[in-house]
């Protein structure tokens, strides 16, 4: 039976998912894809890290040991970031090898210029992994909603930001600890500033607006903000109200723009996304044939990521058998138009401090009024001469908000500490 060579470059979480993948589930491969699948040459920073590794299996320093070797046919890129990442995927493409990757940061970066050159090279590139970790969400969109218009994909596709919001809400745990059982766990990234600030999430926003409404975003286009701000006294008042703070990704066609942001959100506590703890992800899609869809599963973690992998590779193996390789993992396009700010309507959720004085809770209903907004929801905290007032607001757009931040900045008594969207 012939036998598809297999390069990795990286050995870390995913890397050592996939092989223990490949190594155990030989049998199932064979008979899916009529070929053995053999993991060659492994790229590391670190050898003496991976002494452990098979015996058949070379450690190298060297990526040209992977990229310049005629047998490998599918080169795995697993080491993240978007330098050198991108030089290996590159070169590996010239050199006419199939990609996978599990690496959001460089495809939401670099996609379609990485996908001309595969195709250009009439390889496949495939990153299923990309986005939230085990689900099978981009090959679902790609396949099962081809026909349908997709018209929302929201979630939580951060694996890392989801486990510390778990564990500070279930088990009290600080922000710092929890994150460090995120890093030792393998769900953060190397450097977890991308997960924390909402980047990471951001990254996979731009992927799955791109395969849900084939248009091409920059994580600059929209607003990102993550949990490295998130107040406990926010979580608490937001769970007094009935709601849940979880960080979600948006992306929502709103007549013929799309609006698309990663913050924190209050999700009411009997929506299905309240329920997802820990790295678990979910991701809803809204299909206007099909109506709402969830897909659910763990987002970050060696096993569940490398699973994604190992179904990107059984792809390629197909189209190595069938030579059909060099077809675009997703070929949707659309032009992006962002949609207007007096197109995005949602309640917000306002927490703000000010002197506990007679008058300032006048001068907040003036603003409101003056910007044609109202409460729907109110609570007042005192404690060292400062109120701490909890606002829920009816619907309201985003220039509304803009205009009620602008008056807002202007008063120096009023401090807007955080104003964050609520699900509808
Ligand atoms: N962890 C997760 O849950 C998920 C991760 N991903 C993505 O998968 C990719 C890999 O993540 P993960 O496995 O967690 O990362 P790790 O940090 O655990 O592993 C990275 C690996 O790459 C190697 N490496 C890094 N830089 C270089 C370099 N310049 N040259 C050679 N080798 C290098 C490291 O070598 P050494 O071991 O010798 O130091 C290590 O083996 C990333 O793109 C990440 O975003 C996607 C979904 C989930
Ligand atoms: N750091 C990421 C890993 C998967 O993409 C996360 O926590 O979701």
């Amino acid at each position: 039976m012939e036998t598809i060579q297999i390069g990795m470059l990286g050995l870390g979480t995913v890397g050592s998912g996939v092989l223990q993948m490949i190594q155990h589930n030989e049998d199932k491969v064979v008979n899916v894809t009529g070929r053995q699948l053999n993991v060659k040459r492994v790229l590391v920073n670190h050898p003496e890290r991976h002494q452990d590794v098979a015996e058949n299996i070379e450690l190298t320093t060297s990526v040209e040991d992977v990229i310049n070797d005629d047998e490998i046919q599918i080169v795995l890129e697993l080491i993240g970031g978007i330098h050198p990442a991108k030089e290996y995927i590159e070169a590996a493409l010239r050199n006419h090898k199939n990609v996978v990757t599990a690496n959001k940061d460089l495809l939401a970066t670099y996609g379609p210029e990485l996908v001309k050159l595969a195709h250009d090279h009439h390889c496949d590139l495939m990153y299923e992994a990309s986005v939230a970790g085990g689900i099978p969400i981009l090959r679902t969109i790609t396949n099962s909603f081809a026909a349908d218009k997709i018209t929302e994909v929201k979630g939580i596709v951060n694996g890392t930001t989801n486990y510390i919001l778990t564990q500070m809400s279930q088990q009290g745990w600080s922000y710092d600890q929890a994150l460090k059982a995120a890093q030792q766990l393998g769900f953060a990234e190397a450097d977890p500033t991308n997960d924390v600030t909402g980047k990471d999430a951001a990254y996979k926003m731009v992927i799955l607006s791109q395969f849900a409404f084939g248009t091409q975003l920059a994580v600059d286009d929209f607003a990102v903000t993550g949990i490295d701000h998130l107040n406990g006294f926010d979580v608490q008042q937001a769970g007094k109200f009935g709601y849940v703070i979880k960080l979600v990704g948006i992306a929502q066609v709103i007549d013929d723009g799309v609006f698309v942001e990663v913050a924190p959100t209050l999700v009411p506590a009997d929506h299905p996304l309240a329920t997802i703890n820990n790295e678990y992800n979910a991701v809803m899609v809204t299909g206007e044939a099909v109506g709402d869809t969830l897909f659910y599963g763990p987002g970050a973690g060696g096993l569940p990521t490398a699973n994604s992998v190992l179904s990107d590779i059984i792809s390629v193996t197909k189209n190595l058998v069938l030579k059909t390789n060099g077809n675009f993992f997703n070929n949707y396009q659309r032009q992006y138009i962002p949609a207007a700010p007096r197109d995005v309507v949602y309640p917000y959720f306002l927490s703000i401090m000010m002197p506990d004085v007679p008058g300032q809770m006048l001068k907040l209903t003036q603003i409101m009024t003056e910007i044609d907004a109202s409460f729907s929801q109110i609570t007042q905290t005192e404690a060292d001469g400062l109120a701490h007032v909890v606002i829920i607001t009816h619907e309201m757009t985003a220039q509304q908000l803009a205009d009620f931040k602008a008056r807002v900045a202007k008063d120096s008594s009023i401090n807007l500490g955080a104003a964050y969207k609520v699900l509808k």
